[in-house]
């Protein structure tokens, strides 16, 4: 027997079958656990790894097949779950954002009471936060709504892996790094190693194939609700894992535009906090914003936006399109179906006589369900029906379908799959090719290297402009630390 079947199992899920309506989201998938090992989990969006944690975590049951923890079948839900010390980070996160990060402690934790709980949660938390974030510089007296994306998401992982009675012997992770920069996700990264080198198991869930690889010990692939590959991750090098996956890896041989400089820029910002750099978008150009996570980049793309559109009253053509990187927050209108999500910023091109045609709605909803597989046998659906990358693919084909000559985009790709984005990099290429202006902030060097220009931000102000070749990590790193000199 080798040693990974004789480790103590943690949870086992056999033969898991859940369907919603017509969509199979999992059909007879198998997943197990072990003490001491990180297990990642891929596949594209809509594969069913979110419907797989949800059974794990016991807030879903089965159609068909069993759930037991400790290797002992019995009583499956949420707190059987929690009793076994399963504990899960969603994708969408669940922190009150009312609440100060204390208060959030004491809900997840309902083991934490008595008097003096809120000094114990606060030193629980912020003890937790320096273990695994060190150097970072969240005030846990501060109410959740006033932090960013990336500091709730740093949050919610903290109050998950900190042990108030019992320490916990799972955790899941669903798209963690998903809204944190690189070295953020490194932190968290090696935190992980440190959790499952002392015993703890760690199901990982991501797109970023580069963390799978390099923390993982073992790695699930899921397509089309079942489990089509469960191997060693020194079985697995990136193509294969695309591949294994469904898809196929593109060679990306763009060609870097030198439009600049000839001609008039179509939007510039000024020189802001003492800094010497403005920033100009030229037409055809992907311009990325680079640098740590909250060093700016989004009060950028939100100055550039008010430039250029009210705030209260939208324009019929917008000049600028606007990605949103917090889709439940400022993306995706929860109670309205995928269809309505999609046209609502063209409204103008698919209304005669100033009514919408439904007809001409329904063809521009086809159209982007093709072009990005928007994964779901109706487009009427409510948005929530749908995986969280496919929300996310909606919210983009929601910015390219306008007639909007620039598109300002803040971290889009979040939780979309490898495929899919593939498939929109060669979008963005053609558009920018056709005349389109897209302003890029990505937490992802893989991305950042595809731009044409990059302003590194740090501090709230530019850094430094990369052009063409210049676009390395190592310039990016450099500039996005004081006193580092891009080459
Ligand atoms: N509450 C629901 N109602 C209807 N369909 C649902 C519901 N939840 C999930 N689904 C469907 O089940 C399938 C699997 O979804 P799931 O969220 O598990 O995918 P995923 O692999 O986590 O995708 P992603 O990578 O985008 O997060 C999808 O087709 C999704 O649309």
């Amino acid at each position: 027997m080798n040693e990974a079947v004789m480790r103590e199992e943690v949870v086992a899920a056999r033969g898991i079958k859940v369907a919603f309506g017509a969509v199979k989201a999992l059909d007879g998938a198998d997943l197990v656990l072990r003490a001491g090992e990180c297990v990642g989990l891929v596949g594209h969006n809509g594969a069913g790894k979110s419907t797989i944690v949800n059974v794990i975590n016991g807030g879903l049951s089965p159609q068909e097949g069993t759930v037991s923890y400790g290797g002992a079948a019995g009583y499956h839900g949420i707190a059987a779950a929690r009793a076994s010390g399963v504990r899960c980070v969603f994708q969408e996160l669940s922190l009150c954002p009312n609440l100060t990060v204390t208060e959030n402690v004491r809900v997840m934790h309902g083991d934490l009471k008595g008097f003096g709980w809120r000094r114990r949660g606060l030193s629980l938390v912020s003890g937790q936060l320096d273990e695994i974030f060190p150097g970072h510089r969240i005030d846990c007296d501060s109410t959740v709504e006033d932090l960013s994306i990336a500091e709730r998401q740093m949050v919610e992982i903290a109050i998950s892996f900190a042990a108030c009675t019992e320490r916990p012997r799972l955790v899941i992770l669903d798209e963690p790094t998903s809204s944190l920069d690189a070295g953020l996700a490194a932190q968290l990264m090696t935190y992980v190693r440190r959790f499952v080198a002392a015993g703890g198991s760690v199901l990982l869930i991501s797109h970023i194939l580069g963390e799978i690889l390099s923390t993982c010990d073992r790695i699930v692939v899921m397509k089309d609700g079942k489990v089509v590959a469960d191997r060693p991750a020194t079985d697995f090098d990136t193509r294969r894992l695309v591949e294994t996956m469904g898809s196929v890896v593109r060679e990306h041989g763009f060609q870097r535009t030198a439009k600049e400089k000839a001609r008039e820029p179509i939007l510039s910002m000024e020189a802001r906090h003492g800094s010497q750099l403005g920033l100009q978008a030229f037409s055809g150009e992907i311009i990325g914003l680079a640098g740590l996570g909250g060093h700016g980049q989004t009060e950028a793309l939100l100055d550039l936006y008010l430039s250029a559109n009210s705030n209260w009253w939208p324009a019929r053509e917008p000049k600028m399109a606007f990605v949103a990187g917090d889709r439940a927050l400022n993306g995706t209108f929860s109670l309205w179906s995928i269809r309505r999500n999609l046209s609502i910023s063209s409204l103008k091109a698919l209304s005669s006589r100033s009514m919408v045609d439904p007809a001409l709605e329904d063809g521009l909803s086809d159209t982007w369900k093709k072009r990005i597989e928007i994964r779901t046998p109706d487009m009427h659906n409510p948005i929530l029906s749908l995986s969280g990358g496919n929300q996310q693919k909606v919210l983009f084909a929601r910015a390219l379908a306008t007639t909007a000559r620039i598109v300002l985009m803040d971290d889009p790709m979040r939780g979309v799959d490898v495929g899919t984005k593939q498939e929109v990099y060669e979008i963005l290429r053609a558009e920018a090719a056709a005349g389109r202006t897209f302003i890029w902030y990505s937490t992802e060097m893989d991305e950042i290297r595809l731009c044409d220009r990059v302003y590194v931000f740090r501090d709230g102000a530019i850094a430094a402009e990369l052009v063409g070749d210049q676009i390395t990590e190592a310039n990016v790193l450099a500039a996005s630390f004081a006193g580092g000199e891009a080459a």
